[in-house]
């Protein structure tokens, strides 16, 4: 039985699709089912489920809220992860959990790799981060795959903004210089679970191949939709967003792609089909 936490969201969502099609058994919690900052319901839930494999995709994700709302970004992306390592620890399952590429500062030049030093510039990062350390202090039996930019079926994420943006605006202005991995929360989904059968374990980096700014993930992204609008290519300063963000914080899937023996597409063809084939208005 496989268990997932944060079921209402993205990435939970193109799991349970994938789970689905593979024929697996699972079962997906929401927040109302089971609130993870709630350690009575989470036991409970093992209790209940006695999961063999644990998939939590449920997180505080709003990176500007958390700077002012930091308490609850660490409950749920940290403390709650410690819980769920406890949990899995005294029920014998297998643990993956999902991080992020804002835990860089975005100062390398070049891809992120695993041993790259992690030095999140916010509260969110911050949090993801203090949730990996628990979970790898306690030499659990665990997944940990950092992945960036992810878009699925979702109000909160870069594409459904931009479709926002679209219809309240005649242009937009779109950031030039903020780089990073557009990633297809259904890839994040396959390629988990084929990590998960093959016993992968330790902290990789998921995401898909290549990395681009925002501006030419818009750009990629209306011209796909067929939505002609005068996109304004400008510096993200002037956004004046509460939460830092690194410059260029794409990783490498390098050495997730060496140990599972796969290649995984770019960000380009994983938004065409995401576009064509999942991406629901
Ligand atoms: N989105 C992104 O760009 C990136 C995401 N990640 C990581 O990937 C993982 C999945 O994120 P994603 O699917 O994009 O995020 P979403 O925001 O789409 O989903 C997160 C889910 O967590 C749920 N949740 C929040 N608090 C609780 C709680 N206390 N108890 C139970 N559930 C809760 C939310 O519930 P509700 O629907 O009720 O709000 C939501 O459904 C996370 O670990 C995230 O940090 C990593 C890099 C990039
Ligand atoms: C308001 C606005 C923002 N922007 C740009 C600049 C700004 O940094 C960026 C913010 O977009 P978002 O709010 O989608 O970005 P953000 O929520 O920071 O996205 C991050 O979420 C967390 C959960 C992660 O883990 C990261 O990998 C990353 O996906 O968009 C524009 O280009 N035009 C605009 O009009």
């Amino acid at each position: 039985m496989i268990l997932v936490f944060g079921g209402n969201g993205q990435l939970a969502k193109a799991f349970q699709f994938q789970l689905e099609k593979e024929n697996k058994k699972f079962i997906a919690l929401n927040r109302k089912q089971c609130d993870v900052t709630d350690y009575i319901q989470l036991k409970s839930a093992f209790e209940t489920f006695r999961p063999k494999i644990v998939i939590n995709a449920s997180a505080y994700n709003l990176v500007d809220e958390c700077e002012v709302n930091y308490f609850e970004g660490f409950k749920v992306n940290a403390f709650s992860v410690a819980h769920m390592t406890d949990l899995s620890k005294k029920f014998g399952s297998f643990f993956v959990h999902f991080s992020t590429d804002y835990v860089f500062d975005g100062s390398k030049c070049g891809l992120y790799c695993e041993n790259d030093s992690p030095n999140p510039l916010n509260e969110y990062g911050k949090s993801k981060l203090l949730g990996e350390k628990f979970l790898l202090q306690s030499q659990s039996e665990c997944l940990i795959l950092r992945t960036s930019w992810v878009y699925g079926n979702s109000k909160n994420n870069f594409i459904s903004k931009l479709m926002g943006w679209c219809k309240n605006n005649e242009y937009l202005k779109i950031a030039y210089n903020e780089f990073s991995v557009p990633t297809s929360a259904y890839d994040i989904a396959y390629y988990s679970l084929i990590a998960i059968n093959k016993g992968l374990s330790g902290v990789y980096h998921l995401v898909n191949s290549g990395f681009c700014s925002r501006f030419e993930w818009a750009k990629l992204t209306l011209s796909l939709l067929g939505i002609n609008k005068f996109l304004y290519p400008v510096d993200r300063s002037i956004f004046n967003l509460k939460a830092n963000r690194p410059f260029f914080s794409a990783m490498s899937n390098e050495l997730f792609c060496r140990n599972l023996n796969v290649e995984i597409r770019d960000w380009q063809n994983a938004l065409i089909d995401f576009l064509q084939n999942y991406y629901e208005k």
